[in-house]
């Protein structure tokens, strides 16, 4: 489904506006509650504040002693009023009766003391308590303690905070909530003690916290975008436009993932990995009598995303360095190939490609593992070609491995490349083969062509067999005949072919077969 450029690009755009709106909605929420949260702390600092400050009021009146309500007695009362913010009126007691407020005088009718809500810290607190002194109109929190009591509003300190932002001030005794102020049920009681508690729902968030005691609580919360009420056009309008820019980066990343998904370099590291390369075999041909003597092994590979040609798969895994890992897999797959072979007639040849820098570097040896116990009908022959120079500081061992294991060696490409006579008489080389370039337009006597007796010269200083390359028609195998060339290998005769179809040709054209398992 992927692979199709008309449903991944705008599924790519839709996961980008998706995931760039979950994104929009938890920085936002986190802003939200950060801000709740510093929010709720300063209130309940203020609260805490107002409600010490009231026992204080409570406790200093209380100290002076007064048992009637003089004259001296309502000016210290109303003296402490006037100093506070948040006490709405003070009240003075006498046997049980509230005898005279700041706010109404001497009382013509003392009014009976009632039954308190809450006693904390053993001052008594009465809540929403409707004052009677105000003809009941009016209501408040009560706090009282000896003969004073005060009437406390918070709405002192919740005006100097956000309008957008709603509260609720509770008073918990014993699990037992109760309203002080704010907006009711917005406590849902989850908070235990001054650590803050948040809970975000799809369009609120709110937070929790209680005093020291966990006597008094405060819950705040927010709807989501209510901050944009005056402009929640300009909010929708800004999130369609980041969702938009993401919606059109993730297709380009998306992009980028899946070139790099579908990239020769990845294929191929995953390839090795999973033993992906396959050996294919091309005939080769005995030219005087159209016998096949072996074959040349080639890799294929194939995954899920299709096949890639070796000349786009090889230099990949030299470049990652996992030529070794690659050879290593198609020796073990020929072998098991062809370990039911039989022969009525000489060994089979099996040229196996090796990589220059795993001669060089001494991987080649660890071949001697992978060779110990192989079918006797079969010479295998080590192929390297002449694209890199070969270092020989490691030669001795890789020799002792040839000899020990009965390999021959074959250059490819010859004529391309860095071989030279020393080396190749040092290494024993069995087999020259002649590049394609050479063999192309043989039959009209191209000017590479010309230089074919040249290397036939060389092989046989070297007593060196020679195949030819890359031979695409009967003229060429004439040629070749008369330049004494005895084998070749060639389109002409075969292409390269997986081992089902190279067992039914050599079945047909040779003598060569396999025990049936
Ligand atoms: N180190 C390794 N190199 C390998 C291995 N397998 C392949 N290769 C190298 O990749 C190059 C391309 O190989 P491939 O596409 O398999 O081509 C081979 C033949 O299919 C092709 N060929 C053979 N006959 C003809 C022909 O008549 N006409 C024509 N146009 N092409 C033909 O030539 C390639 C054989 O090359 P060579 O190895 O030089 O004999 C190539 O360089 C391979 O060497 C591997 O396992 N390891």
């Amino acid at each position: 489904m992927l692979s199709n450029s008309n449903i991944r690009k705008p599924l790519s755009f839709f996961v980008g506006m998706l995931v760039s709106l979950i994104v929009i909605y938890v920085l936002y929420s986190s802003f939200l509650i950060n801000k709740l949260t510093l929010v709720g702390e300063r209130l309940f600092l203020d609260l805490e504040n107002t409600i010490s400050q009231s026992y204080n009021v409570v406790d200093r009146l209380n100290n002076l002693g007064f048992s009637q309500c003089s004259k001296a007695n309502l000016f210290n009362m109303r003296k402490e009023q006037f100093n506070s913010n948040d006490i709405k009126d003070i009240g003075f007691f006498k046997d049980g009766f509230l005898v005279c407020t700041t706010g109404a005088g001497i009382l013509e009718k003392p009014i009976k003391e009632s039954e308190p809500n809450l006693i904390i810290n053993g001052y008594s607190i009465w809540v929403n308590k409707a004052l009677k002194t105000f003809e009941s109109k009016i209501s408040g929190v009560l706090i009282q303690k000896g003969n004073y009591n005060v009437v406390l509003s918070f709405e002192g300190i919740l005006k100097e905070h956000d309008k957008n932002i709603q509260y609720q001030i509770v008073a918990r005794k014993n699990g037992q909530i109760s309203h002080l102020y704010g907006v009711n049920n917005l406590f849902q009681n989850n908070a235990n003690s001054t650590e803050v508690v948040t809970s975000s729902g799809f369009l609120s968030h709110s937070i929790e916290l209680c005093g020291n005691q966990g006597n008094v609580c405060l819950a705040v919360s927010q709807r989501n975008y209510i901050e944009f009420n005056d402009v929640p056009s300009l909010f929708i309008f800004l999130v369609i436009i980041i969702m938009f820019f993401s919606g059109v980066s993730s297709i380009h990343l998306f992009e980028l993932y899946y070139q790099y998904l579908r990239s020769t370099k990845r294929r191929v590291r995953r390839g090795i990995k999973n033993n992906r390369f396959i050996p294919y075999y091309q005939a080769i041909i005995e030219l005087k009598s159209g016998k096949v003597i072996g074959c040349e092994l080639l890799a294929r590979f194939e995954d899920n995303m299709g096949a890639l040609y070796p000349d786009e798969f090889i230099p990949v895994v030299s470049d990652l360095n996992k030529s070794w890992e690659m050879t290593e897999c198609l020796i073990n797959k020929s072998l098991e190939d062809f370990k039911l072979l039989t022969s009525k007639d000489g060994p089979f040849y099996l040229s196996i490609n090796i990589f220059p820098k795993d001669v060089n570097n001494g991987n080649i040896l660890k071949s001697s593992n992978l060779l110990g116990d192989i079918n006797k009908n079969l010479q295998i022959c080590f192929e390297i070609t002449e694209d890199e120079e070969l270092n020989f500081s490691g030669l001795d061992k890789v020799l002792n491995l040839l000899g020990e294991n009965n390999i021959k060696v074959s250059i490819d490409d010859f004529g391309t490349g860095y071989s030279n006579l020393s080396q190749l008489k040092l290494l024993k080389i069995d087999t020259l083969k002649i590049d394609k370039s050479f063999i192309d337009e043989v039959e009209t006597g191209s000017i590479r062509s010309t230089l074919i007796p040249n290397i036939v010269a060389i092989a046989n200083k070297l007593n060196a067999n020679i195949i030819a390359e890359g031979v695409e028609n009967q003229l060429q195998v004439d040629e070749l005949m008369k330049m004494n060339i005895e084998f070749c290998q060639g389109w002409h005769y075969v292409k390269a072919l997986p081992i089902k179809d190279f067992k039914t040709y050599l079945l047909v054209n040779s003598k060569f077969d396999f025990f049936k398992r």
